[in-house]
């Protein structure tokens, strides 16, 4: 069975409701190839949410950028997977390396929230992805390894799941992983999918890369055969998100 091609867009904390209206129109202009081609979600900070849903064309969804990892109540300042279920949110990306560095989001705590939301009806893209220094250090699969294991401890049905590979030293850096370094992950990942999850997990898991992805880098990392589309911040933002869509062409004949 083919992996439909995955283009997310992550807007992070950025944007005002003019800009936000501005981005929409953009999408809701640009010819794109069709919803069997290519799954486009994007995902606008919570406030923008519910506005950027309304306006948004029919054929793309959105995602929150994080939940709480259980069912609402006093948590001040946390949104709930129900109340994304209630909105008619369908995804979310949950583990991004920025709340695992920055908010010391644990791989337990990630794979919590992974497993909650999917219990909620929520599809996840999950996030995981190597430090410099880690990479420097040879440990790149042993981490990535880490944060999938603990996902898979906690989650048996992968239908809902897009596994997001994001290179901490490749975000918002403009330091793109080469094709062959993102392909080199994404084989991996698979193979550990393959030997600890299952075969039929592994081949129809989609493992989106994200990390300094461009209009121009987006054609040649979309051609690797592991690389199954993308989770893109900075340039989500941009008119060349559109051409980053595109490149699901490249798989058009797989
Ligand atoms: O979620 C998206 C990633 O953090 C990539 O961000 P970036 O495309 O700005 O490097």
């Amino acid at each position: 069975m083919g992996r439909k091609f995955f283009v997310g867009g992550n807007w992070k904390c950025n944007g005002t409701s003019d800009e936000v209206k501005k981005i929409v129109s953009i999408l809701n202009e640009a010819e794109v190839p069709s919803e069997d081609v290519v799954e486009v979600v994007v995902s606008p900070p919570f406030v923008f949410l519910a506005f950027v849903k309304s306006l948004l064309r029919s054929d793309f969804q959105v995602a929150a950028q994080n939940c709480w990892v259980r069912k609402g109540g006093a948590f001040t300042g946390e949104v709930s997977a129900e109340m994304l279920v209630n909105l008619g949110i369908p995804w979310v990306i949950l583990g991004h390396s920025e709340r695992r560095l920055l908010l010391n989001e644990s791989n337990e705590f990630v794979a919590d929230k992974v497993a909650y939301a999917l219990s909620q009806g929520l599809k996840v893209i999950a996030c995981v992805g190597e430090t410099l220094e880690q990479r420097e250090s040879g440990s790149t699969m042993t981490v990535v390894a880490a944060q999938t294991k603990a996902i898979a401890d906690q989650v048996s049905n992968w239908a809902n799941v897009v596994l997001a590979y994001e290179p901490v030293w490749a975000i918002g850096t403009g330091k793109v992983a080469t094709p062959a370094q993102a392909q080199e992950v994404h084989f991996e990942l698979r193979k550990w999918l393959q030997e600890n999850v299952g075969a039929e997990v592994a081949a129809t898991t989609r493992i989106i890369y994200g990390g300094s992805v461009n209009g121009a880098n987006c054609k040649e990392l979309a051609a690797q055969p592991d690389v199954d589309g993308f989770l893109v911040g900075g340039a989500s933002l941009k008119p060349e998100f559109v051409d980053i869509i595109k490149s699901a062409t490249v798989k058009k004949n797989d």
